[in-house]
């Protein structure tokens, strides 16, 4: 079943056309990864899907529904979360009540009974390593980006897009974030994610969208999307190889 579909997906700023006729989709239990150079219009897509930065033109279609320009929080109702490149909590509240700002507003009223015992369940489901009552200006990336993703678990997503989860993690961290996105797939959640690293893609992704100049050049299977001549030379501007490119 198709979960997300964008037909001819457009997002100009001014004269800069960042996202160009884009038509893409994520069948349910899928990984996706979204591919491409640097600037090639990865972050606004996904802002144009999730409400952020609404579309110019095009159609967006989620669990079978037109939700073209929705808001945000009209697309997290629908079951659409996501995390962000630089994660920004709210610098002053503690790890639980971030992540309970997320459960109370990200859910229907009455759908989640204890809001704390539910944020506690999200912070347990990411090994958040340190205590909730740390408040969240002192977090460092690793914690940062954890503490992202249980807020963005809170509103009980069907939909997830990760925006560079994996950046500036080291090679452990790398490893213990590839085992929590395959258990959050395993959990029913289907997933998006933005990724510049190469052995996160070739791990966990199932299908690859790449894009370059705003413009789609590949879609198919991990394998396709990373033989394809048209992405080695997106990422090497010649012959080569993508892994070697992108890691
Ligand atoms: N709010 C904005 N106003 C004007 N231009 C923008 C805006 N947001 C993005 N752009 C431009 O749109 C293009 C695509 O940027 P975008 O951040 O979507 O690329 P990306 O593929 O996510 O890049 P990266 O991998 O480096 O994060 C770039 O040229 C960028 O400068």
């Amino acid at each position: 079943m198709i979960v997300l579909e964008t037909k001819e997906l457009t997002k100009r700023f001014g004269g800069l056309t960042a996202v160009n006729a884009v038509s893409m989709h994520i069948n349910e239990g899928d990984i996706v990864g979204l591919i491409g150079p640097n600037g090639a219009g990865k972050t606004t897509l996904v802002n144009a899907i999730a409400g952020l930065n609404p579309p110019t033109s095009g159609e967006v279609i989620t669990f079978g529904q037109k939700t073209t320009g929705l808001t945000p929080e009209k697309m997290c109702r629908k079951g659409l979360s996501r995390t962000f490149q630089i994660p920004i909590p709210f610098p002053k509240m503690t790890v639980l009540q971030n992540v309970m700002t997320a459960a109370i507003f990200g859910n229907r009223p009455g759908v989640i009974k204890d809001h704390a015992a539910h944020s506690r369940k999200m912070l347990e489901f990411v090994d958040f390593p340190i205590h909730e009552d740390t408040v969240s200006e002192q977090l460092n990336t690793v914690q940062l980006k954890r503490l992202d993703l249980a807020r963005a678990l809170a509103s009980n997503p069907k939909l997830l897009f990760l925006d560079e989860l994996a950046s500036g993690l080291s090679e452990g961290e790398l490893k213990d974030m590839m085992e929590l996105i395959l258990k959050i797939r395993d959990h029913g959640v289907t997933i998006l994610m933005i990724e510049h690293i190469m052995q996160l893609i070739m791990n966990l992704c199932n299908r690859l969208v790449c894009i370059q100049f705003g413009t789609k050049i590949a879609e198919g299977t991990t394998e396709e999307v990373a033989n394809d001549p048209k992405v080695t030379k997106a990422y090497l501007g010649g012959s080569g190889n993508t892994e070697a490119a992108a890691a």
